[in-house]
């Protein structure tokens, strides 16, 4: 494919790690137009090219012209985002947890090339365990904070959302709540301050009498469990992810100012500081523009707490056993 580099704005994406969720990240990207030029890195290049060679043919069919190429580390100097899906994934039994030790090493190489190139822009991260390779990735690259992301539970976010759209049979898109936390097993919903439309959660479910609070943590277990039942069924999970990433990536490049639960460094806010971990945050074209602060009653309070110590805990004993980051 000749390359046609835009002149104006690039909104140029690279994604290095094209396999199930690199690949339906570029594939989403291109569907919704949502970046000028599309950059493919993988250690597996004959899997890379041929990605680039499937995509491009879908080129006629998308809804604005995306020059997508099988680049190298250089064409991330000139890049707005940076997303990184390269690494293990869970085989069925794992935790995303049982990810880090491979995944941070490699996350060392990756990132450790990125920056060599020049790179100036955002880093947007996937791979798992995502909370504790986000905060290895501000750590190996030295940015500002602000500018390296992780996805966070914002597919978390997309799940409960859509089960809850299912429960009440109301549109996913009108439900509001949020799942914050790890992005693993010790993520949590906050029902506190969840709404229909805009009424609290807690008022909608007087309106029926078969409406449960037993069923909505049900429902959470579902959310929570989802990854691992996908697994179970299909090996991997990608196509919501793939979302989640686009959603994330139009936020940066269009400067949306958009709320989402993406992992992000916490200086105080919700009490925590040291760690990255999901918290609604405003997304715009420089990273994350703040922290959106909630009230959270006391069980939500105490679990969040509990979640971040986990993280802080084992991103202490990754970065200080055995490595020489
Ligand atoms: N944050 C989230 O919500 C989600 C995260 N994930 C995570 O995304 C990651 C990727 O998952 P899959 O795409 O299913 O795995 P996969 O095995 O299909 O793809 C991983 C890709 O990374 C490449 N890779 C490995 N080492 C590399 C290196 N040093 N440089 C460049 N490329 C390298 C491999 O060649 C492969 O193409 C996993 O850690 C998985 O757990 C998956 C789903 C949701
Ligand atoms: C694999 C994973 O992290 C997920 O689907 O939530």
């Amino acid at each position: 494919m000749v390359r046609t580099p835009s002149k104006a704005k690039r909104d140029r994406v690279v994604v290095i790690g094209t396999g199930h969720v690199g690949s339906s990240y570029a594939f989403a990207l291109m569907n919704q137009g949502v970046a000028k030029e599309l950059v493919i890195i993988d250690i597996d290049q004959e899997k890379a090219s041929g990605d680039v060679m499937d995509l491009n043919h879908g080129q006629a069919f998308a809804p604005s012209v995306t020059s997508i190429w099988h680049g190298n580390y250089e064409d991330c100097k000139e890049a707005d985002v940076v997303c990184i899906s390269a690494g293990a994934n869970q085989k069925p039994g794992e935790t995303r947890l049982d990810l880090l030790e491979k995944n941070v090493i490699i996350f060392k190489e990756v990132v450790d090339a990125v920056m060599a190139s020049g790179f100036n822009g955002i880093f947007l991260v996937a791979t798992n365990p995502v909370d504790l390779l986000t905060q290895a990735t501000q750590v190996f690259s030295g940015l500002p904070k602000k500018r390296v992301i992780g996805s966070g539970t914002t597919l978390d976010t997309a799940r409960l959302r859509f089960m809850l759209g299912e429960y009440f049979q109301i549109s996913a898109k009108h439900v509001h709540a949020y799942v914050v936390g790890e992005h693993g097993d010790s993520a949590l919903p906050l029902w506190s301050t969840a709404t229909i439309g805009n009424v609290p959660l807690s008022q909608y479910l007087l309106r029926n009498r078969a409406y449960k609070k037993a069923d909505l943590d049900d429902i959470f277990t579902n959310v929570r469990d989802a990854a691992y039942e996908i697994i179970h069924k299909k090996g991997a999970t990608y196509y919501g992810i793939a979302m989640s990433l686009v959603r994330i990536t139009k936020a940066l490049l269009k400067n949306e100012h958009a709320v989402m639960t993406v992992s992000t460094f916490l200086n105080g806010e919700f009490g925590a500081k040291e760690v990255c971990i999901a918290v609604p945050a405003i997304v715009n074209r420089n990273g994350v523009r703040e922290v959106l602060e909630l009230k959270l009653n006391d069980i939500e309070r105490q679990q969040f707490t509990e979640s971040v110590q986990m993280l802080k805990g084992t991103y202490k004993t990754i970065m200080q056993t055995g490595h020489s980051f």
